[in-house]
């Protein structure tokens, strides 16, 4: 039996790191996406070759298995239960690294190891030891703050379920698919467990935005959707500083340990910016002038959430280096995702001509940055049986 499933990465407008910590952050989908193709043994007789084995294309990567060894050392591929998220034990951790070891992956490319292991878990807890191949291409910068990790964990979770018994889909649907209500939430349950592995803490804000698409308010693993009533154009730069989310996140929380207090109403703070962005967002627009005075305080809050982003230590020079850039053409940005480098939102107000907007980005490219305009709150997981999409 054969699936694509899709999803997409995120940009975070206010909220980062402080969004772990419980308070509201805001996300938007973008239409960059991880795509997993799964092709499954569904019977004895297809001629499998008893492996399980995961294609990286982009990368040109391909890691196999012998389904027996995985049945060897993990538990869990005895006894696979789609239907109830679990998370992953320290001792299936251990036997997870000790398979992903087996695959000698070269030293420069070690931070896919917590996402091959994400793959190990959630197909072994999903499917068994069933043989089985999937291939991995996506359109997302790895590492870059646009939430490659849960998209990948999404896009993962949607193929595998797609052919469980925990959901029922229409397989002569043309074209891309999405879940039904409860079918998309566990979804969206088994993809946090696989961010649990590559983010160590994870708020959920990625792998919910993923999954269900839009634009969301997160707070404490509850999301509500929003529905913008103005026009956002947003500018993303990648500083191609590499980075990597676990290790920012936990800085994070010691920081807090050592200041709870100030850190504390860092986050409160925080809150209280995200709650104000969200309501601007959402409030009706009458004409130019309110558009243009909401687009002003959008830019405000952006500027107020990077300085308390920098309070939490996770801010770069390369970052500072587009604020900056950007602030010389009376823009306003900030870091999105968890910083460290990564990638820079800056907000492209509705009349902002398309001669500054090339100048902008002719100069952040002249530093060696990357930029990008994406499309915002799109679709979340989807599922194809078709193969022609
Ligand atoms: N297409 C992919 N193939 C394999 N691993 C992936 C893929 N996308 C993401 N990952 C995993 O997620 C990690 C990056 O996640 P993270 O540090 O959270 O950054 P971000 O989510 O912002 O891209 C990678 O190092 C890798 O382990
Ligand atoms: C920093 C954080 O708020 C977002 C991390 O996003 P990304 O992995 O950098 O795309 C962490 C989280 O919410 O789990
Ligand atoms: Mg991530």
């Amino acid at each position: 039996m054969e699936v694509t499933a899709r999803a997409p990465g995120k940009i975070i407008l206010c909220g980062e790191h402080a969004v772990v910590h419980g308070s509201t952050a805001v996300a938007a989908s973008i239409d960059l996406y991880t795509q997993v193709f799964l092709h499954i043994s569904t019977t004895h007789s297809e001629s499998d070759d008893g492996l399980l084995r995961l294609h990286l294309k982009d990368m040109g990567f391909e890691f196999s298995w012998p389904t027996g060894r995985i049945k060897e050392v993990l538990p869990e591929a005895g006894n696979p239960l789609s239907s109830s998220p679990r998370s992953c034990s320290p001792e299936s951790i251990k036997a997870i690294a000790n398979l992903v070891e087996e695959q000698n992956i070269p030293e420069a490319k070690i931070g896919l190891v917590a996402g091959i292991s994400a793959f190990i878990w959630l197909y072994t807890s999903i499917h068994g030891s069933k043989p089985a191949r999937a291939v991995i291409t996506s359109t997302l910068p790895l590492g870059s703050g646009l939430g490659s990790s849960a998209s990948f964990c999404v896009s993962l979770a949607t193929a595998f379920l797609a052919v469980s018994d925990a959901v029922s889909l229409d397989l002569s649907h043309q074209g891309w698919l999405s879940f039904k209500e409860q079918e998309i939430d566990l979804v969206n349950k088994w993809a946090y467990e696989g961010e649990k592995i590559i983010h160590g803490k994870p708020s959920g804000i990625d792998n919910t935005v993923s999954t269900f698409g839009n634009m969301i308010l997160f707070k404490s693993g509850k999301l509500t959707l929003m529905k913008s009533s103005m026009p956002l154009k947003m500018l993303i730069t990648n500083t191609k500083v590499g980075r990597n989310t676990k290790a920012l996140v936990a800085g994070v929380s010691e920081r807090t340990l050592r200041h709870p207090d100030a850190m504390n109403a860092v986050f409160t703070a925080v809150d209280s910016i995200s709650k104000e962005l969200s309501s601007i967002i959402q409030s009706p627009v009458s004409d130019e002038i309110s558009l243009t005075e909401k687009e002003g305080k959008l830019e405000e809050l952006m500027e107020m959430n990077q300085g308390l982003l920098q309070c939490m230590g996770v801010s770069h020079v390369a970052i500072e280096t587009v604020l900056r850039t950007t602030l010389k053409y009376k823009l306003a940005s900030k870091l999105t995702g968890a910083g460290g480098g990564g990638c820079v939102l800056t907000l492209l107000p509705s009349l902002l001509s398309r001669t500054v907007i090339d100048k902008v980005i002719a100069e952040l490219e002249s530093c060696g940055f990357q930029c990008l305009i994406a499309e915002i709150g799109g679709k979340g997981a989807e599922v194809c049986f078709d193969n022609s999409s």
